[in-house]
């Protein structure tokens, strides 16, 4: 069994954990990067992504969690988590985390749509996907190394490249847990690998 860890400086957390645990996975709160050393996975959860960077950098985040990626380790970030892991975001010069080859557009469905839900289809999962959306960004943009999951709107919502996986929706405020089963894969997978530790 693994242990998957979510970053707990600020958004959603708690939900987060209530899923892992129900998916049988060990799931604590990271609130020091020394932390990072025995997870098997990390999600970046929803909140408001310039105070989540403000806090990485406040409790010496910055340079682990980017370790945690070099390692291959699977980080799964949801809506503001999104907005960190981009390489580019519209309508700011300065990116996160810059850990995938993706471009980002926060708060980006109006206000219209500022809260909402939707059947998505999903590459991978078989029958729709019930998606919460809480002042969402979607991707403008994505190189060829990354795999479109699911879009809204024409919009890219949901994607993975290597070990990262994004979402715009929550899919810790649902009870469907098969967004977040596409995450414990890639974490099992991982985990099964020859000589790995964690
Ligand atoms: N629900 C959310 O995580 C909202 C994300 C927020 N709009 C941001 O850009 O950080």
């Amino acid at each position: 069994m693994g242990t998957i860890g979510v970053l707990g400086l600020q958004g959603a957390v708690e939900e987060h954990i209530r899923q892992i645990e129900a998916l049988n996975y060990k799931g604590i709160v990271i609130k020091k990067p020394e932390q990072l050393d025995i997870i098997d996975g990390l999600i970046l959860p929803g909140g408001e992504s310039t105070t989540m960077r403000k806090l990485i950098d406040r409790y010496g985040f910055f340079e682990p969690l980017k370790q945690f990626s070099l390692k291959k380790k699977p980080i799964f970030g949801t809506c503001a988590g999104m907005v960190l892991v981009a390489k580019s975001l519209v309508d700011a010069n300065e990116f996160h985390l810059g850990l995938m080859d993706i471009s980002v557009k926060r708060n980006a469905f109006g206000r219209q749509k500022d809260s909402f839900e939707t059947n998505l289809k999903i590459n991978g999962l078989e029958n729709p996907y019930k998606a919460v959306f809480i002042r969402a960004p979607y991707i403008t943009s994505a190189t060829e190394e990354v795999h479109v999951l699911a879009t809204y709107d024409n919009h890219i919502v949901a994607a993975k490249q290597k070990n990262i996986l994004v979402s715009a929706f929550h899919p810790e405020l649902t009870a469907d847990k098969r967004f977040l089963e596409l995450f414990t894969q890639m974490v099992e997978t991982n985990m099964n690998q020859p000589g790995y530790t964690c």
